[in-house]
């Protein structure tokens, strides 16, 4: 039976409490994690780099080497498809959180046999539940969908609402200008120094795993004591 991140206790911060190790089960003999759950963000593009792809594969392989879920936004086309399959295909396991209006659509073509599909009642609950269920974040290659899923979790972040770990998969500098962007974002003084702490970015699957499972969270603004035990999830 999975833990409920949700049952996590607090930290003295008020923030949820960094996961304990994943246990070995199915895959002992391969390295623990401290993330029983990441969700990926990525694109719904394969997009025109082989390296893109390629990348993708490798994160979900990493993932099941780790003993590491998978928690995305539940489709099987582009850069979703290819973790997904990757992950399941290895023996993981995988949840995509759909919401109900795009059920349908989200279900057509190929979808990863023994897919877990969380129906969520919109877009909004998609990305809450998408955070509320994993220990990590972890942002691939993508387009507007995964920019924003990405900065709404780094924002969460920033505001004491969660502290687990934000990656950023920089395959081949495709995020090189973004990251120009925050530097400059904390150079004219709209980013805190402390917050540009919260991206973690690797070049590699493995690279970045290992950085996310060293990041100690940098505390920049104290959540209310009074928010402590019922965050925030639902926007
Ligand atoms: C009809 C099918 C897929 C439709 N597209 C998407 N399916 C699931 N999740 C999606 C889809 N489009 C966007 N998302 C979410 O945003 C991110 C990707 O957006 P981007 O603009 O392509 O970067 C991704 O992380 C999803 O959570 C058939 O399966």
């Amino acid at each position: 039976m999975d833990r409920d991140p949700m049952e996590a206790p607090t930290s003295t911060t008020g923030a949820l409490a960094m996961p304990t190790l994943a246990p070995a089960g199915n895959n002992s003999g391969k390295k623990a994690s401290r993330f029983r759950r990441v969700c990926v963000f990525c694109g719904s593009s394969a997009g025109r780099k082989a390296a893109y792809q390629a990348a993708a594969v490798q994160l979900g392989q990493q993932l099941v080497e780790r003993g590491i879920d998978l928690v995305y936004g539940g489709g099987s086309v582009g850069l979703m498809g290819l973790v997904s399959r990757a992950v399941h295909g290895g023996g993981g396991r995988v949840t995509g959180v759909v919401p109900r209006s795009v059920l349908p659509l989200e279900l057509i073509g190929e979808t990863p046999g023994g897919e877990e599909v969380k129906a969520v009642s919109g877009m909004h609950q998609r990305k809450a539940e998408m955070a509320r269920r994993a220990d990590a974040f972890v942002a691939l290659p993508g387009g507007y969908g995964t920019l924003e899923e990405l900065l709404e979790v780094i924002t969460w972040a920033q505001l004491g609402i969660h502290d687990k770990p934000v990656g950023l998969l920089n395959v081949d500098g495709y995020y090189d200008s973004l990251l120009a962007f925050i530097d400059r974002a904390v150079e004219e003084g709209f980013v805190a120094p402390a917050a540009r702490h919260i991206i973690v970015a690797a070049p590699t699957p493995s690279e970045l795993l290992a950085a996310l499972e060293e990041y100690v969270p940098h505390t920049t603004t104290p959540p209310p004591s009074s928010s402590a035990g019922s965050r925030p999830w639902t926007p």
